[in-house]
């Protein structure tokens, strides 16, 4: 594993300078490195983000995959380089706002000889937003060995990118009404900046974007779309971060083609079990994921990243607050 790089010493607190991917513009490895690398150090396990992106366009509601990202970097600046994350347990418990820096408070709750834990509290206005454990391992050699198969999909060279296929459906295809506003909704809520860096290309565009009758599955390919350079942990976060994106979206899509519109969606909580540790998310992975239970206004979904190659990299869990109006 690369070795981490040393965060940043002390910039003053209050002084939030850039705003989702903005930092040294146009560079999409630098504007990676700054969100979830170069944290800066303010003191022993206690470390500032600033670098903050939008979950919807239209909510200042920082994304949720940032802040378990970020707290994976922060977590990972206080172990030996000899430990890699291979779990990660967290709560959103309070929505953070992007117009403020998030602090990251590092409890090192043990250093084993094999494993060590964190716990990860990260705060704004004194309060805090998000917990989490996470846990870090030695390499082992393999004890026992075997893996699921990586579905047999669509080849991303033959796909076109989400918002392309969302075009192309409302341009071509017979979509009805409802339809047709939720893709537009959907077109106008992707933050600029995510697109400028990542590529996403449903697997199955007519059944991502709703023209079709869907079970509450999704399949995505994803990557990002410059060199990132070869040090694993930026890899890591970075698909920590991506984890987040489509698993609520995959709960809801299907009812939302028979006419519910939620009044309030979250996720509530996220787990990750990272299999293996090198990997590149600059080169495509395919994310795949399922809700298998819905109600009393919870979502529970799962998620598989694989790679390109087929391996299994990661798996995901998590529950989501699916709220109706009131009536
Ligand atoms: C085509 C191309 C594709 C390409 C593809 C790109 C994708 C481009 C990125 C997308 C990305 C998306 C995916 C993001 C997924 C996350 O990132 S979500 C963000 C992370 N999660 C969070 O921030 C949740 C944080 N947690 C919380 O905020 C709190 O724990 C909770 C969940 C609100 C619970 O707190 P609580 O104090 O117990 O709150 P509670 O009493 O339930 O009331 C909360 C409010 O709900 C209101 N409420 C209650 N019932 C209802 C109801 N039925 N309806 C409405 N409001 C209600 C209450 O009135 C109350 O309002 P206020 O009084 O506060 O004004």
């Amino acid at each position: 594993m690369a070795k981490p790089k040393a965060p940043t010493e002390g910039t003053p607190l209050c002084n939030v300078e850039h705003i989702e991917f903005e930092s040294r513009a146009n560079d999409i490895k630098a504007g990676l490195i700054d969100t979830f690398l170069n944290l800066q150090r303010i003191d022993t396990n206690l470390y500032i983000a600033r670098h903050l992106l939008k979950g919807r366009h239209s909510y200042n509601a920082v994304y949720g995959g940032q802040v378990v990202g970020q707290s994976l970097a922060a977590a990972a600046a206080t172990v030996e380089d000899c430990f890699i994350p291979h779990s990660l347990h967290s709560y959103f418990i309070k929505t953070g706002s992007v117009d403020k820096p998030i602090l990251y408070m590092i409890d090192r709750i043990r250093d084993g000889r094999s494993f060590c834990t964190r716990v990860v509290k990260a705060v704004q206005d004194g309060e805090a937003i998000f917990s989490c454990q996470i846990s870090f391992h030695h390499k082992e050699p393999d004890a026992i060995k075997h893996s699921s198969k990586m579905p047999e999909v669509t080849p991303p060279e033959q796909l076109l990118p989400a918002r392309e296929a969302a075009l192309e459906v409302l341009r071509t295809k017979e979509v009805d009404e409802v339809t047709a506003g939720v893709i537009q909704h959907f077109l106008k809520e992707i933050p600029d900046a995510f697109e400028r860096v990542f590529d996403v290309r449903p697997v199955n565009p007519a059944k991502y974007l709703l023209k079709e009758d869907t079970e509450p599955m999704s399949m995505i390919w994803i990557r990002a779309r410059e060199n990132l350079g070869d040090d694993h942990r930026l890899h890591q976060c970075v698909a920590a971060y991506l984890t987040d994106l489509s698993m609520l979206t995959t709960a809801v899509r299907p009812h939302i083609r028979n006419g519910f519109i939620p009044s309030m969606s979250f996720s509530l909580d996220h787990c990750i079990w990272m299999h293996e540790n090198e990997f590149r998310i600059d080169d495509w992975m395919l994310y795949e994921t399922i809700s298998s239970k819905a109600g009393g206004s919870r979502a529970f979904i799962e998620g598989r990243l694989w790679s390109r190659d087929g391996r299994l990299i990661i798996s995901t869990a998590q529950e989501a607050l699916v709220r109706a109006p009131k009536v």
